[in-house]
């Protein structure tokens, strides 16, 4: 396989990072206690990009502050990363113009960034509107979807999307058209959480 990534998740603590990774990666939902991250844990997935098998490398990374100065090592190797708030708290999606500097101040320049609006499914809890997360998306000019853990609602489709372009910047030939994320989100979005997708 080639490999692509890495692909690091950011966000606050209990945003939902590690569930969104386990769904994405074994298909399942961790339910119950919230275990938080300790600093950073590495994962692989093998997913198919237009044909191609890739592996895509992915570093899931703890929310709380107090390993901030560990996860800031790391943000300089990363290929793209997965911003991830929670719509049921006003605060994760508060602070996500601070992670935007942390990225800005410690990422490449050319990384790839998503912002994601996780915990879709719990509408009775929502706090943060759709139309924020987008509002603030294009403020930045970042592809935004809002995700479930829980019922797997746009995960796949947020690591396809990053694979995909991905791909494309490490495969682009010269009179190719180039990969438009965006467009191919707005195709793609709303669709069931699995098949089909490439
Ligand atoms: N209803 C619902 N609950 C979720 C979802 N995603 C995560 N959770 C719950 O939210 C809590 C936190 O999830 P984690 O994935 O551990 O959060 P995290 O962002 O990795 O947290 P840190 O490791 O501290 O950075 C857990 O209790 C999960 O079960 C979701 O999409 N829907």
């Amino acid at each position: 396989y080639c490999t692509f990534g890495p692909v690091m998740l950011l966000g606050d603590s209990a945003v939902g990072k590690t569930c969104v990774l386990v769904r994405f990666k074994d298909g399942a939902f961790l339910g119950g206690n919230f275990i938080a991250t300790v600093g950073i844990d590495f994962r692989n997935k093998v997913v198919d990009v237009d044909n191609l098998k890739v592996k895509l490398q992915i570093w899931d990374t703890a929310g709380q502050e107090r390993f901030r100065s560990v996860t800031h090592a790391y943000y300089r190797d990363a290929q793209a990363l997965l911003l991830l708030y929670d719509i049921t708290s006003k605060p994760s999606f508060d602070n996500i113009r601070a992670w935007l500097t942390e990225i800005h101040d410690y990422a490449q320049k050319d990384v790839v960034i998503m912002l994601l609006g996780n915990k879709s499914d719990m509408a009775a809890e929502r706090v943060v509107k759709t139309e924020e997360g987008e509002k603030l998306a294009k403020e930045y000019g970042v592809p935004f979807m809002e995700t479930s853990a829980k019922t797997g609602v746009n995960v796949e489709l947020a690591f396809h999307a990053i694979a995909k372009e991905l791909k494309h910047r490490a495969t682009q030939q010269p009179n190719e058209p180039k990969f438009q994320i965006h467009d191919y989100i707005e195709s793609q979005k709303h669709k069931s959480g699995c098949c089909g997708l490439m």
